[in-house]
């Protein structure tokens, strides 16, 4: 009995050094990644800001830094994957679905569509995400090292309240502008007759796209909205799980 007592003791406590060595392993590789993620968005804001004194114009500032913001956006995936390995407490679905959702915008609207690419709508968003991820992944990381300036904790709860429409502002309006291009063109579309018997229009696609926001950006607004009121005013929110 005694000796059972043991081993249980002694199960525990391997349990107990497994869930700690596990923790400061995703406390180190989160504050590596919060790390290199603020740099990135810091190297992007300065070679908009260097691009924008040089040449005085927005023409040309997408293409300027196409290839970093489509790295480190892209990048953003692993975000999924640490809420589906629960080392971020967040959900996946709200996550996947503003992951997935820049993603679209960077590769298969701005990217895929160089006529649309110097629309000011692209550089609202630009700026707009800009701005966020700088505040987010300097709060996450500061946090994590547990010296979480006020400011930043204010900035990052407060100015989505603006930024996020703002954001899809930009998004909406880039989208509407590549509508009658891709119509003209067919572009990313399939029209039958075809080898495979299948028939997909991109112009359709995008506009189901925009109709997606209606129902789907409320959502991500209110969870920030009650993120605030959890971290800025200690509100206890209980929420659904996926
Ligand atoms: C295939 C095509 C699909 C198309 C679909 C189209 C429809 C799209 C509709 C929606 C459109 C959205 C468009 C987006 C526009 C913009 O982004 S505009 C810019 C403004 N945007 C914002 O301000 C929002 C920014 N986004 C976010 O903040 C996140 O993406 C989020 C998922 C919405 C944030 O939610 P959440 O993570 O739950 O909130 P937090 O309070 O930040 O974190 C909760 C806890 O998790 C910890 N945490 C999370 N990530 C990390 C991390 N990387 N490192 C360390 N810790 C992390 C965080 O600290 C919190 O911890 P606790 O306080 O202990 O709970």
């Amino acid at each position: 009995m005694a000796s059972s007592e043991e081993d249980g003791t002694v199960e525990e406590k391997e349990n107990n050094n497994k869930k700690r060595t596990k923790s400061a392993l995703a406390t180190a590789w989160l504050t590596f990644y919060n790390i290199a993620m603020t740099a990135g968005w810091l190297v992007l804001a300065m070679a908009m800001m260097r691009f924008y004194i040089q040449k005085g114009t927005h023409k040309g500032l997408y293409r300027s830094i196409a290839r970093t913001l489509k790295f480190f956006q892209t990048f953003a995936l692993v975000e999924v994957g640490h809420c589906a390995i629960g080392i971020v407490r967040t959900s996946v679905i709200v996550t996947g679905v503003q992951v997935c959702s820049r993603i679209f915008m960077v590769w298969f609207v701005t990217n895929g569509i160089r006529q649309i690419q110097n629309e000011e709508s692209v550089i609202l968003f630009l700026v707009v995400w800009t701005v966020t991820e700088i505040t987010r992944y300097s709060y996450y990381t500061f946090n994590l090292l547990n010296h979480l300036p006020y400011f930043i904790k204010w900035a990052r709860y407060n100015l989505f309240i603006v930024l996020y429409p703002l954001g899809v502002v930009g998004e909406l309006l880039t989208i509407y502008a590549a509508l009658p291009f891709v119509r003209r063109t067919g572009m990313y579309s399939m029209r039958l007759p075809n080898k495979y018997n299948v028939s997909f229009d991109y112009y359709y696609c995008l506009i189901i796209v925009m109709l997606s926001y209606i129902p789907l950006f409320p959502q991500l607004y209110f969870h920030m909205l009650r993120q605030r009121r959890r971290v800025l005013h200690g509100e206890v929110i209980v929420e659904k799980d996926d």
